[in-house]
């Protein structure tokens, strides 16, 4: 088989490279990730669950299988009495890399070994200790010889900055996506700045992911751009958005805004939605596009079906799905025939379905961060008494 053609290689042909979507909020809902502490132990626990995961967003047509390794530090894996850290940082990065591979050489698709946030900068450990979660992963995935490395899912630039350096150091290509919105980052920071910052410190990719629905992400990837053409910096982008709209969100995105976790299936987006959404990223100048939380493997074959002309292919899942709808002409209901049309989908403004729903949302707006008393994490289980404290302060600030 001939060797993959790396990720570089192909974001410099200007080729478009489809990522993959949201694995713990599908995980979650499928039973095998719990929301709260979020990590990857399933790798260990249920491989299968994982494997199949990856499966549908290979034929849906994504380009990258991610390592499920998202929250697979040391430290968040013992944080606040998460009983993962018994399985172990080793175990569960080295079980993602064997699931990823497994997949990804099934067709043509590279693994990237990703990386995250971490509890020790929130407890505001540092840059070298930090560094030093990041290795306990990264060294896992050089081992297994990833074809890039991926640091995902930064609300602060510098926690992504210490995280570009180690990942450069291992001379892999390197990407970058912050969760930040056209706000910046959650210190203040410009996005447009952040993008500066992190193309100094190497990166090669450089994007945002999660936190926002498309059209935020778009608007901060386009202000990434703006600040990068005024440096004279060039550099690809990527974006990887939640598959929930979320024009209502503020700075700290939709981890502040009353629905998430549990109740944000009325933003849910369209496969319609993920047309708007490849084509406005593809006209905004990126080339890496995928998705994060919300996005499953229909909204991902959406992204492909819309840039099938400049990728010269369709996904395998395509062979189920006729374009726009078209598969509705064997429907045995006349006027749903009628809908087998690009004109009626495109269009349409789908309702909600729920009589007392508001179209918008209020943010929490704690306005707390990393270097907050509020933000210091611990490895003992949260105590009532902690537990009774936000929720009085949750309960007065509704008030
Ligand atoms: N690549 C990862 C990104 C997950 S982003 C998770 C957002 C929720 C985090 C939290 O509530 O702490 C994935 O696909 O799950
Ligand atoms: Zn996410």
């Amino acid at each position: 088989m001939a060797p993959k053609r790396g990720i570089l290689e192909r974001l410099d042909a200007g080729e478009v490279v489809i990522g993959d979507g949201g694995f713990v909020f599908a995980l979650e809902k499928r039973g095998y990730v719990r929301a709260g502490p979020w990590t990857p132990e399933v790798n260990v626990q249920y491989p299968s669950a994982v494997k199949e995961l990856h499966r549908e967003f290979l034929r849906a047509g994504s380009d990258v299988m991610q390592t499920f390794t998202f929250y697979a530090s040391d430290d968040k894996l013992g944080n606040r009495g998460n009983t993962a850290a018994q399985i172990g940082c080793q175990a569960i990065n080295q079980a993602a890399c064997d699931i990823a591979f497994e997949v990804a050489n099934e067709g043509d698709a590279l693994v990237c070994g990703g990386v995250c946030q971490t509890p020790t900068y929130l407890s505001g450990k540092g840059k070298e200790a930090c560094q030093e979660e990041f290795m306990k992963q990264i060294e896992i995935f050089l081992k297994n010889d990833v074809d890039f490395l991926l640091a995902e899912y930064y609300e602060h630039v510098e926690e992504a900055e210490w995280a570009v350096e180690s990942c450069k150091a291992t001379g892999k290509p390197t990407a970058v996506s912050l969760c930040i919105g056209p706000q910046g980052d959650l210190h203040g920071i410009p996005t447009g700045e952040c993008a500066v910052r992190l193309a100094n410190a190497g990166a090669d990719i450089i994007g945002i992911n999660c936190h926002f629905g498309p059209d935020e992400c778009i608007e901060a990837c386009r202000l990434m751009k703006e600040a990068l053409d005024a440096a004279g910096i060039k550099k690809h982008l990527m974006v990887q958005p939640l598959g929930y709209l979320t024009p209502d969100a503020g700075k700290q995105g939709f981890i502040d805004l009353p629905e998430f976790p549990f109740a944000l299936e009325p933003r849910i987006m369209t496969r319609w939605d993920a047309h708007k959404f490849a084509r406005d990223a593809y006209n905004a100048g990126i080339r890496f596009i995928g998705g994060c939380c919300g996005i499953e493997p229909y909204h991902i074959r959406a992204v492909a079906e819309e840039l099938a002309q400049e990728r010269g292919k369709l996904p395998k899942a395509s062979e189920k799905h006729g374009q726009w709808g078209e598969g509705l002409r064997l429907h045995t209901k006349p006027w749903v025939r009628a809908r087998a049309r690009r004109a009626y989908w495109e269009n349409l403004q789908p309702s909600s379905g729920r009589p007392f729903s508001s179209s918008m949302s209020k943010p929490n707006n704690w306005g707390v961060t990393a270097g907050d008393k509020d933000l210091i994490q611990h490895k003992e289980t949260t105590t009532q008494e902690e537990m009774e404290a936000v929720i009085n302060r949750a309960t007065h600030k509704e008030e």
